[in-house]
């Protein structure tokens, strides 16, 4: 192999662990919005979910962690084939669903089950409980007379802890309490005795006194039944709490991957960091850390941030992270808004508007009537603008009737192995190839993270 080829770094491999029940491969779900009626042109692609690779094996919990509009749902979906995938793999028991027809998904839609944040749009209001839990299994034909029916739906809501059982069969959901609507969801999952389960957000609506109980009750089911399951959760207590292994997302990639204790005791990604670094922990020896929270809000997912897509929220970042002619654009105007009136109106005679400005991915070119005095200004201010973004800047060049601002390469950043988690971050081994892509070294990388 040459030096310029990859190594290849397969994301999700776990090694000794036997068969995975279920196996991702860099899958990705885009969902094309608005366009024109007839012909192309004017759409707007939202990568929900943008290459993800990872395995879950028997008996274990993932945790699928990140904020609101990371691609948790969309990829929860996915992996169940209740939203359609726009390529990749999934391999349930080794087989692989992408090219099944919801026909040939039917046998297996039993054997996987989903449980929604939201017990009012699961549950149908216009049912009894006793037929609302056991109507999975007339859809299943797993029983033949309603006696069974009834004995399997008695059963099932005692193991959930809605006891005793008969008082609840001709209530309706409506007179439950959350929690109760929250088991009695888990109930109607479980009753057609599913091996891996989904579960999104399953505690998220509910107080946090009755979170904590219907989190064990998750645990003690998946022991008494053989349950795997994926979790979803925003909340990294929770994940802690529950998940052997988590993947961190980030506007549909995975930026770390791994046992949940690594992540948690030497997060190696800074956006895992940052979302620790919010949540309280009995640990004493970290009640000191130093909270930093990513700037700002997630981006939007029809347009993410080039290179790595957390760059420009990064508190890390440097040159190479991806770093474009917006950043520079959108520093500047951070910028106004934080010093003071006069310093921000003199500056603004000088610069014209922003708006005037060419932006392009490796260039901006800002015209002016005084590009020398501009240019000084850049060269002189650039270095302290919020972020990062002038350490990418590998010229500042001064032109008949305005200055050029140019930034050097920004790859993505490839997934590597990092002291056992998959990380992709340029902090990790940078190696970026003439042709300007980056390639991760795992030796380079795993040097690198123990000499950190
Ligand atoms: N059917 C759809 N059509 C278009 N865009 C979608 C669709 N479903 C989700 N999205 C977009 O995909 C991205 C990921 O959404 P998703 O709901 O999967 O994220 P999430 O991490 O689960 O967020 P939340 O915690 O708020 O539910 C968002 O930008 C969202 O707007």
């Amino acid at each position: 192999m040459s030096e310029d080829e990859p190594t290849a770094v397969v994301s999700g491999s776990d090694g000794d662990r036997g068969e995975p029940l279920l196996s991702v491969r860099d899958l990705k779900t885009h969902f094309v919005q608005g366009g024109k009626l007839f012909g192309r042109g004017g759409e707007t692609v939202v990568k929900a979910v943008d290459g993800v690779s990872f395995d879950v094996h028997p008996g274990e919990v993932f945790g699928l962690v990140g904020e609101s509009g990371s691609g948790k749902s969309t990829l929860g979906r996915s992996i169940l084939k209740l939203v359609q995938p726009t390529s990749g793999e999934v391999r349930y028991r080794g087989r692989d669903l992408m090219p099944l027809r919801e026909r040939e998904m039917r046998p297996l839609r039993r054997e996987l089950g989903l449980i929604f944040q939201d017990p009012n749009a699961s549950l149908n209001p216009a049912m009894t409980i006793g037929q609302g839990v056991g109507h999975p299994l007339h859809i299943h034909e797993m029983v033949s007379s309603r006696a069974e029916a009834r004995k399997r739906v008695i059963d099932m809501l005692e193991r959930v802890g809605l006891h005793p059982a008969e008082s609840f069969l001709d209530r309706y959901p409506e007179d439950l309490s959350g929690g109760q609507k929250q088991r009695l969801v888990i109930a109607r999952t479980l009753i057609t005795e599913p091996k891996f389960v989904v579960a999104d957000e399953p505690v998220a609506a509910l107080d946090m006194s009755v979170r904590a109980r219907v989190l064990e009750l998750m645990l003690e089911l998946k022991r008494d039944l053989d349950l795997t399951y994926v979790f979803i959760t925003h909340d990294l207590a929770t994940a802690r709490f529950l998940c052997d292994r988590i993947g961190i997302l980030y506007l549909g990639e995975f930026v770390e991957q791994g046992p949940s204790e690594l992540l948690f005791d030497d997060p190696r990604h800074p956006y895992t960091r940052s979302l620790l670094s919010a949540i309280p922990l009995p640990d004493t020896r970290r009640r000191d850390r130093v909270k930093v929270l990513p700037r700002g809000e997630i981006p939007d997912a029809s347009r993410p941030p080039a290179g790595c897509r957390f760059h420009p929220r990064c508190p890390d970042a440097f040159e190479v992270c991806g770093w474009q002619g917006q950043d520079l654009v959108d520093a500047i105007e951070d910028r106004w808004t934080k010093v003071d009136r006069d310093t921000a109106d003199r500056e603004l005679e000088l610069l014209g508007r922003l708006g005037d400005a060419e932006v392009a991915t490796t260039f901006v070119r800002f015209p002016s009537r005084e590009p020398d005095t501009v240019a000084e200004w850049l060269r002189s201010v650039g270095p302290e603008l919020p972020a990062n973004v002038f350490s990418a800047v590998t010229g500042v060049e001064v032109e008949p009737g305005g200055v050029v601002v140019r930034f050097g390469p920004g790859p993505e950043p490839g997934v590597q192995k990092v002291a056992g988690r998959d990380v992709a971050c340029h902090l990790h081994g940078v190696v970026v190839r003439r042709d300007g892509v980056h390639v991760g070294d795992p030796a380079e990388a795993e040097a690198a993270a123990t000499s950190r």
